[in-house]
């Protein structure tokens, strides 16, 4: 499903953000990717979704080699994974609804299949009574939820968020963490890179560890490990 080899990364800077990653994620895992602030966590899941490219090292994703990905098939490869980010990245102007519609709009789904799916998946995040509101009139829970329908509605194999609860009350991520459970339990692996301790020594699951662009922990059922 994710498979990494000595996998590099110096970006433009000169600044080496991975010294050398091998990794394997199963189709179905749900992993936490930990460690102190510029350790390489974002780093290491961008280079699943292909938003920075390995210096030296392989990555399959898929099946698929990264370095033979040619670019015009990207897109091919983003639609198997749904990315979530801590600020969201919701379009402004457009309404919950037309969000999430716009990741199925751009695949050319039939107007009556995606707004079938657009209502099953805002269903699944408690949303339905929102549709037509704008992000700037959800809460940023509300927000955290439409960016999770977003991500999910192509029904992709892998979800990644970089830190989704970063910006989020206690109450709230725990709903967000239940509905990453029910995603999981569907069969989606899941990546998420966190600073919570709480989360991840509450709800556990495989902890990859990175300090310094290495892997200095992988656990089944692990801890966070650090002192915040
Ligand atoms: N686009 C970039 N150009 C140059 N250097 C970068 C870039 N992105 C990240 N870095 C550097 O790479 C290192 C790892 O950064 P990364 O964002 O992967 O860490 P992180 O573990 O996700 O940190 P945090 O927990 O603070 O989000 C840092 O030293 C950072 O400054």
């Amino acid at each position: 499903m994710i498979l990494m080899k000595d996998v590099y990364k110096t970006y433009a800077n000169g600044v080496t953000a991975l010294n050398g990653i091998s990794v394997d994620i199963k189709q179905g895992e749900f992993v936490y990717i930990v460690g102190p602030s510029g350790a390489g966590k974002s780093t290491f899941v961008k280079l699943m979704y292909r938003e920075v490219k390995p210096t030296q090292g392989t990555i399959f994703i898929n099946e698929i080699e990264m370095s033979e990905l040619k670019e015009r098939k990207v897109p091919y490869l983003r639609r198997d994974i749904g990315v979530i980010f801590q600020d969201f990245k919701l379009l402004p102007k457009l309404s919950v609804y037309e969000n999430i519609a716009f990741a199925l709009e751009v695949i050319q789904e039939s107007p009556r299949n995606i707004r079938k799916r657009v209502m099953d998946v805002l269903e699944l995040v408690g949303l339905k009574n929102k549709a037509r509101f704008i992000p700037d009139e959800l809460s940023g829970g509300e927000q955290q939820r439409v960016s999770i329908a977003r991500a999910i509605v192509n029904h992709p194999k892998i979800v990644i968020a970089d830190e989704p609860t970063g910006n989020l009350d206690p109450e709230t991520s725990w709903g967000i963490m239940k509905t990453f459970e029910e995603i999981n339990a569907r069969g989606t692996t899941i990546i998420m890179a966190t600073h919570s301790k709480e989360i991840v020594n509450t709800i556990k699951k495989r902890v990859i560890a990175i300090e310094d662009g290495l892997i200095v922990r992988d656990q089944h059922r692990g801890e966070y490990g650090y002192e915040i």
